[in-house]
């Protein structure tokens, strides 16, 4: 039988993820979304071709099997916790609001749901968790992301920075992933899912750079610990939508989604 899912927020990711929930993820049925305009989302699906209906996070909740939350931060809480204390699976790629929110972690537990971080926009995850099961001496993360990708961050917009005459590169941020996150919510969730898989958000640090030479959503990782020393690199294409968030982000949604049939999961 086929699993329901519902889609909160149908903006850059929900969209994708929404078209390929119904064309190519056997086993899974898409049942509804929650939008944060229904008028704009209901346009939307008329012109997807998908006849699902716009309802609350409450609906949503009470009749989806699996949430997948692609929302501003701000709506992580009012989509998460009825979605959670319903025993639903939650997935998504809020890392800054997992921080800002730890108690969800017991709404999960005391309901019986689960939370599934994906990687999003960022890779080596899985190195990351099994280096934490040793002892992690450091993690080192530096983002470098074109000036356009920026603009409208929460750092960005409250300090008013002018980015767009930029002439070389500006460091925003230099602090813990817990910090960046909550000056970033919306530029670095994978600093906070850095921190989460690995040494834990404070200890994890982090440098945010606008960079006019870059054309690409940058990430560079540098961990060492007792099992293994290693570092990675990932150039993101930035969406047309939404230049904040890159190309893989609701790719890696659909690969978190297919994984819950799939007969073969590769990678922890
Ligand atoms: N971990 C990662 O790698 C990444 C995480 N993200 C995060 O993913 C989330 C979604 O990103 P995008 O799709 O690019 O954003 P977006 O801004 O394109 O779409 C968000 C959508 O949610 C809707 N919305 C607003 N309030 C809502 C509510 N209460 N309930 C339901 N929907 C609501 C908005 O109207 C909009 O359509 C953001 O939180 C972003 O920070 C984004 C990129 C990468
Ligand atoms: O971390 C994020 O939220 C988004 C990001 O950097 C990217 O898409 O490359």
């Amino acid at each position: 039988m086929a699993q329901t899912v519902g889609i909160a927020g149908f903006g850059t990711i929900g969209t994708a993820v929404a078209t390929r929930i119904a064309r190519d993820l056997p086993g899974l049925e898409l049942l509804a979304i929650s939008a944060g305009r229904r008028d704009v989302a209901e346009t939307r699906l008329r012109s997807l071709d998908l006849t699902v209906p716009v309802v609350s996070a409450g609906e949503l909740a009470a009749s989806c099997d699996i949430i997948v939350e692609c929302a501003p931060t701000a709506a992580f809480l009012s989509i998460a916790e009825p979605a959670l204390a319903a025993g639903r699976t939650l997935i998504t790629v809020s890392g800054a609001a997992i921080l800002e929110h730890p108690g969800i972690v017991d709404v999960a537990r005391a309901g019986g749901g689960q939370i599934i971080l994906a990687t999003g926009a960022l890779l080596g995850l899985d190195a990351v968790r099994a280096a934490a099961e040793g002892v992690i001496h450091s993690v080192r993360m530096v983002t470098r992301k074109p000036p356009r990708s920026l603009r409208t961050a929460k750092y960005v917009v409250e300090n008013g920075i002018d980015l767009d005459s930029l002439a070389e590169p500006l460091l925003l941020f230099r602090g813990s992933a817990r910090e960046g996150a909550r000056a970033f919510p919306s530029n670095v969730n994978v600093a906070a899912a850095l921190g989460l898989a690995g040494i834990g958000a404070d200890r994890t640090e982090l440098e945010i750079w606008a960079d006019p030479t870059k054309l690409r959503n940058c990430h560079r990782i540098d961990v060492d610990a007792d099992s293994a020393r290693f570092g990675f690199e990932i150039e993101n294409i930035p969406t047309d939508e939404n230049p904040g968030t890159g190309r893989i982000t609701a790719l890696s949604m659909i690969a978190a989604l297919r994984a819950i049939r799939a007969p073969l999961r590769v990678g922890t």
